[in-house]
């Protein structure tokens, strides 16, 4: 046999168009793309027929808090919901654990807890704490993906939780990293600003998701990332600008781009898909930081990502149990979504189906761009040699979503009632299918760590 498996009759979305293909795939790897296979040349062959052919995502923002909030989201049940909705590979921010991914101890026991238990590929990033200085280089040295550091207030202030930096200490961190030649991924608005508006305004009684959205205005995002770029450029550290909700944050990143400092563009689904508008009806579950902003802001955010301004888009997945979503009082509220599951389909409806966008567009920016500037080289595209790690998605069926169609440890989500024009069927993780619409998640756990830069 040439082939494990073929993939007919698709509409394969390549970097640059999309364009009718089938896929010929040997021991995990995409061997050959041309206008028609032989299905006898094939142990398996896989007709896509009416359905878009996608690069599996490579989602660069996941939280799964297993060990110490497990309650929260597990590998398996995390990984489970990236099968089906499309996402193949995941690098893993080192925060919502207790321990806290900071140090080559707490690296060591995400590694032991992920192992065996993941649908997908993953690859975990360090933290930057105000403590760990030392720690930085021996996880440089163990291969994490990249670095994370706060600038906003986090951090429940327990034994072995995450906590942000201050200006001095990311400013020490960047020399460092900016040694080891590591990406640094900075969640950026300013912490002062945020909390005391948000002090105020529960003060003054004000606590919907909209009072909550009030108390962390754009220029209170679009300060820290001026302020971080300009450490950035002082060090030379290469950064990584986690999800941006405005256009203002996003042109200060391309300005300092201009201006020689290596910078890249993250923003999340929701900012595309969720509007202030409508959160005091949606309640808790879409509060996130920073927030998501009012309707024109979104539309300028879908200027931007169609002028490809946006340079990564990632899912920002950051689960908790239901009662942490419960509060009548959103400043109360766990910030952060359920989302993993929806990244794939909600933005392929939103962006193709919708308003015509270039469905390559929309996937080098959930898929190539991401395994790039995170240098995971053998994913995210749909190319000869790259793993064959492929997403069928039919554009002609539509769904209403709803919590029994989601994988989560905790199955809701800010999306449920949303209608979706269209439904991944099948994904594959190295040419062999992990999820299957009519069948649910297939197999055991065969995922991989995976080392940047082989
Ligand atoms: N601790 C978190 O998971 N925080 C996350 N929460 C959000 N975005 O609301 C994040 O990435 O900042
Ligand atoms: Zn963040
Ligand atoms: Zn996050």
């Amino acid at each position: 046999m040439m082939f494990d498996t073929i993939i007919r009759n698709g509409a394969v979305v390549l970097r640059d168009g999309t364009v009718p293909l089938d896929l010929g795939i040997r021991d995990g790897k995409i061997t050959c793309l041309a206008g028609r296979l032989d299905p006898a040349q094939a142990a398996e062959v896989i007709d896509a027929d009416g359905q878009y052919v996608l690069p599996g995502m490579v989602d660069a923002h996941m939280h799964i808090s297993e060990p110490g909030r497990t309650e929260w989201e597990g590998y398996l049940s995390g990984t489970r919901a990236m099968a089906a909705g499309g996402t193949t590979t995941f690098v893993e921010m080192p925060l919502n654990t207790i321990p806290a991914t900071t140090d080559l101890a707490s690296l060591q026991i995400k590694l032991d807890a992920a192992r065996g238990q993941c649908h997908v590929d993953y690859a975990p990033m360090g933290g930057l704490v105000p403590w760990n200085l030392a720690d930085l280089e021996p996880l440089s040295a163990a291969g994490v993906a990249a670095f994370k550091c706060f600038v906003a207030t986090c951090g429940s202030g327990k034994p072995g939780d995450f906590m942000n930096v201050d200006d001095y200490e990311l400013y020490r961190g960047m020399q460092v990293l900016a040694r080891t030649g590591d990406l640094l991924v900075i969640h950026c608005e300013n912490a002062a600003l945020t909390d005391k508006l948000g002090r105020d305004a529960r003060a003054a009684g004000k606590t919907r998701v909209s009072d909550y959205v009030a108390s962390r205005p754009v220029f209170t995002e679009v300060e820290a990332v001026q302020r971080v770029l300009l450490i950035a450029r002082e060090t030379g550290c290469r950064v990584h600008i986690a999800h941006n909700s405005c256009p203002e944050a996003v042109d200060a990143i391309h300005r300092a781009i201009a201006d020689g400092v290596d910078a890249s563009v993250e923003s999340c689904p929701h900012y595309f898909l969720l509007c202030t508008e409508e959160l005091d009806a949606i309640g808790p579950r879409a509060k996130c930081s920073p927030p998501i902003r009012d309707r024109a802001n979104q539309e300028r955010m879908w200027d931007a990502l169609r002028a490809e301004r946006i340079h990564i888009i990632g899912s920002d997945h950051s689960p908790c149990t239901p009662d942490l979503k419960a509060s009548p009082n959103a400043f109360d509220a766990w910030g952060g979504l359920s989302a993993c599951q929806n990244s794939v389909d909600a933005m392929f409806d939103a962006a193709v189906l919708q308003r015509g966008i270039d469905p390559s567009l929309l996937m080098r920016l959930l898929a190539t761009r991401p395994a790039e500037r995170f240098r995971l080289g053998q994913k995210g595209e749909i190319a000869i040699g790259k793993d064959a790690d492929v997403v069928l998605l039919d554009p002609t069926r539509p769904y209403t979503l709803r919590a029994e169609d989601l994988y989560y440890k905790n199955r809701f989500s800010a999306y449920e009632g949303r209608r979706i024009g269209c439904r991944i069927t099948r994904t594959l993780l190295r040419g062999r299918t992990v999820f299957r619409l009519d069948s649910g998640i297939v197999g055991e756990p065969a995922g991989q760590l995976l080392r940047p830069g082989e």
